[in-house]
């Protein structure tokens, strides 16, 4: 997880300098789940606005797990990870990769600090499925033009994903890197079965929280 710089006036001086007509963008996973993020970024700008990509908080953990997996392949199996008791059936919550999932405990402090309509949460899910929609979505919001559409991306059949037709500053297609879009590994099906009823409630309260149906639980 990334530390956060100790005080805003340094967050500014890392920003580039934003000039008029611009918009100076920070991507970074881990503020969403950062206790301290939303009072800093507050503190540093009550205006920001605010871009969180959510997907079905099983594939979620299960591609967490995969990316560990691909830097330390002797790590115990995804099975034994998720329990803290597989016979009670009790789920280890202080595993970053179930604990991240939980997105309506995560949500919580953001809004003492923002109002819900400065943020807005993408759908992982339709990012593949239609990403020139989800990416109006975010123009939308960021009060742009809706520059990049349908045109701009193909499906590419051996990344299994969409990709642009043109990278930026070049006439070739591109496709995301060999860490995006990995192979997940076959999870026994009564874990993923207990996963899905563990976030249920915190899915529904994510949904009613964003007045957004996620589609995640059937
Ligand atoms: N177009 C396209 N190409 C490839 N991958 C895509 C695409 N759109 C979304 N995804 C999904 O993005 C997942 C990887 O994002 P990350 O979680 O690594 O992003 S982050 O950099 O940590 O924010 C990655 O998760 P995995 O499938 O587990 O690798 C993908 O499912």
């Amino acid at each position: 997880m990334n530390v956060l710089p100790p005080s805003f006036g340094h967050c500014w001086d890392l920003m580039p300098r934003t000039l008029e007509g611009q918009i100076t963008m920070e991507k970074t996973p881990s503020y969403f789940v950062t206790r301290e993020a939303p009072a800093r970024i507050s503190a540093m700008s009550k205006d920001t606005k605010l871009i969180v990509v959510v997907r079905d908080p099983v594939t979620r953990a299960i591609s967490d797990y995969t990316q560990t997996l691909s830097k330390r392949p002797d790590i115990p199996t995804f099975e034994s990870l998720t329990f803290k008791n597989r016979t009670t059936g009790l789920i280890d919550t202080s595993w970053s990769a179930i604990q991240i999932g939980i997105y309506a405990k995560h949500l919580e402090p953001w809004l003492h600090h923002f109002p819900i309509g400065q943020m807005l949460f993408v759908s992982g899910e339709r990012l593949i499925s239609d990403p020139a929609g989800e990416l109006g979505r975010v123009q939308d919001f960021l009060g742009l033009k809706r520059i990049i559409t349908d045109k701009h991306f193909y499906f590419n059949k051996t990344k299994g994903f969409p990709c642009l037709k043109k990278a930026e500053g070049s006439s070739k297609p591109h496709c995301l890197g060999k860490t995006k879009g990995r192979t997940h590994p076959e999870i026994d099906r009564e874990v993923v079965r207990r996963l899905r009823e563990f976030y249920r409630p915190f899915n529904l309260k994510f949904y009613q929280m964003t007045g957004q149906d996620f589609g995640w639980d059937g």
